[in-house]
């Protein structure tokens, strides 16, 4: 059974390009995720499709310590761009589901010198405990099971396969690094295994 029910859906024209917007209802939440929808995509094949975890700070205040305000740019355009495709905007995933608070409380001890890990288990609060569940039905109701999937994050990936979706592709959404999240970039390569060895040697650049 969906977890998800779709409550209302209008136009949404953005600089990016045109977009339908779709709210849906968690009913285990009672989170309102969002899906921005370019072009058809019923029943198509290798859609293009951005799962993009809640980030107040990245999303909206254009915070250097992580990536994800830059990833939501770049995967709207580029789903724009393509004429096709799902951007999936997944409310309670802040802070990889600990919630914006604890997240904040996190940063501080970042800045102490804990890495993004260490800080989630200094609080006593899992790495990541994100479910994918809502994305998944979201996507059935969209009537889309093939898709290409912009990440880099390769338990998004496997959640996502698991849950019967076929991922055909996994593009990468890569940011030039920052002096404040190179750190953070280098700890989710080397500890949460996220594909980002591309920019590891760009990461090397010598200026930072
Ligand atoms: N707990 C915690 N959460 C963070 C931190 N920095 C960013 N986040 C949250 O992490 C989530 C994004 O997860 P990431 O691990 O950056 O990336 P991802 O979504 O898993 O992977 P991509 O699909 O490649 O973007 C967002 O909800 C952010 O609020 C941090 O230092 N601590
Ligand atoms: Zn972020």
């Amino acid at each position: 059974m969906s977890t998800i029910s779709k409550i209302s859906s209008s136009t949404l024209p953005t600089k990016y390009g045109q977009f339908i917007i779709h709210v849906y209802q968690d009913q285990q939440s009672g989170q309102e995720h969002v899906a921005l929808v370019a072009g058809q995509v019923l029943q198509q094949e290798n859609v293009l499709v951005r799962v993009h975890s809640e980030c107040l700070t990245g999303d909206i205040f254009s915070s250097n310590r992580c990536d994800c305000g830059e990833q939501l740019v770049l995967a709207q355009s580029m789903i724009a761009e393509a004429g096709q495709g799902i951007l999936l905007y997944l409310k309670g995933h802040e802070g990889r589901g600990i919630g914006l608070a604890n997240k904040i409380h996190a940063y501080a001890l970042q800045d102490q010198g804990l890495d993004t890990v260490d800080a989630n288990l200094h609080l006593g609060l899992p790495i990541d405990q994100r479910s994918y569940t809502a994305a998944v039905d979201i996507l059935k109701e969209l009537g889309v099971h093939s898709l290409r999937l912009m990440t880099n994050n390769p338990d998004k990936v496997s959640s996502l396969q698991q849950a019967g979706l076929t991922i055909n592709e996994r593009i990468p959404l890569l940011i030039q690094p920052n002096q404040d999240n190179l750190q953070y970039l280098l700890t989710k390569r080397d500890k949460l295994g996220h594909f980002l060895a591309e920019p590891a040697s760009k990461l090397d650049f010598g200026d930072l």
